[in-house]
């Protein structure tokens, strides 16, 4: 496979189960080393892209391509070279964490000693002797992806990957993510929670009910939806400054703290105001956050469907 073909690339596929139209014409290619969030509300289709990009279902209509090949046309070389971490995965829970990895192992023909590396690469070389049982959901999820990793996949996709994780363990996850696609990994995940996203992938697809809505990088993605940047003043005086039109929205969220809802286009000239106000002594600017994106896309989606 020539190294600038696309890692994966989907050109209109659909997918049926009977009467529900699981996955609805979609296309996007992801190249080497990309990270990559697939979002959506439940049933939006993401499960079934992965299984579809896996080999395990084939589109209704459509055209797939896993590292140049067809994933389900038994051109098992390229379903090799992915890893996948399945939503709710998990493991027998009386065997060891080093007996699952090396278990998984032999499946990928690969030598025990490259599943104690993997244990120790995802943290888990000093629990690798403990049963499974007993380990915590980000010990599950650390070992789902050292089984995923295995075989030093050219792509991995995991399905909701820091489902249930505290915010360390999460971390933690995200910049194993963050080395694998550093390295030439492309990265592809499946999550309901947008705001762990920022600065944690590059692109975003928004699906909903089977079709893609949005794909882009956040950048974009907030530059097409023109949203209002949030900025918080705090004034010292009475009232609201002359320079504030009813166009910024003002909305006091305590006695000197006073809320707008700035357009982007007026931004530069609201940070002039604010700057040349004595009364500002202090600004705070939040830019939209992905779940008002992701609002704002799955909205027009539905003035589009009308
Ligand atoms: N094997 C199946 N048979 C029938 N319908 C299915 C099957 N798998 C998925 N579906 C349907 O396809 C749609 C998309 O499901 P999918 O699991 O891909 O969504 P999802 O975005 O992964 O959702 P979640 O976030 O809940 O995991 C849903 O309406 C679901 O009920």
């Amino acid at each position: 496979m020539k190294a600038d073909l696309p890692v994966l690339d989907l050109e209109g596929v659909s997918r049926r189960y009977g009467a529900v139209e699981a996955v609805r014409d979609v296309s996007f290619a992801l190249p080497q080393g990309a990270r990559v969030a697939l979002v959506g509300h439940n049933g939006a289709g993401k499960t079934t892209l992965m299984k579809l990009m896996l080999g395990l279902i084939r589109p209704s209509a459509g055209r797939l391509r896993v590292l140049g090949e067809d994933p389900a046309a038994g051109a098992a070389a390229a379903r090799r070279r992915l890893g996948w971490l399945p939503e709710n995965v998990t493991f027998n829970p009386a065997l060891t964490g080093r007996e699952v990895l090396r278990f998984f192992a032999r499946l990928k023909d690969e030598p025990a000693s490259t599943a104690d590396a993997l244990l120790e690469r995802v943290g888990l070389a000093d629990a690798a002797r403990r049963r499974v049982g007993g380990y915590s959901k980000g010990m599950r999820q650390r070992l789902g992806i050292a089984q995923a990793m295995l075989g030093s996949p050219r792509a991995l996709l995991l399905d909701e990957p820091t489902t249930g994780l505290d915010p360390a363990v999460r971390q933690g996850l995200y910049d194993m993510l963050g080395e694998l696609a550093g390295g030439g990994t492309t990265v592809l995940l499946s999550s309901h929670a947008l705001e762990e996203l920022e600065g944690r992938v590059e692109r975003v697809i928004i699906m909903d009910r089977g079709r893609l809505v949005a794909d882009g990088t956040l950048a974009e993605l907030r530059r097409l939806a023109q949203l209002p940047v949030r900025a918080r003043l705090t004034l010292v005086g009475e009232g609201v400054p002359d320079w504030v039109g009813d166009g910024l929205a003002p909305r006091w969220l305590g006695a000197n703290l006073l809320e707008l809802s700035c357009p982007p286009e007026a931004k530069m000239e609201f940070l002039r105001h604010a700057a040349a106000d004595a009364r500002v002594t202090d600004l705070d600017l939040t830019p939209p956050t992905l779940d008002e994106l992701y609002a704002h896309f799955l909205r027009g989606r539905e003035g589009a469907v009308r």
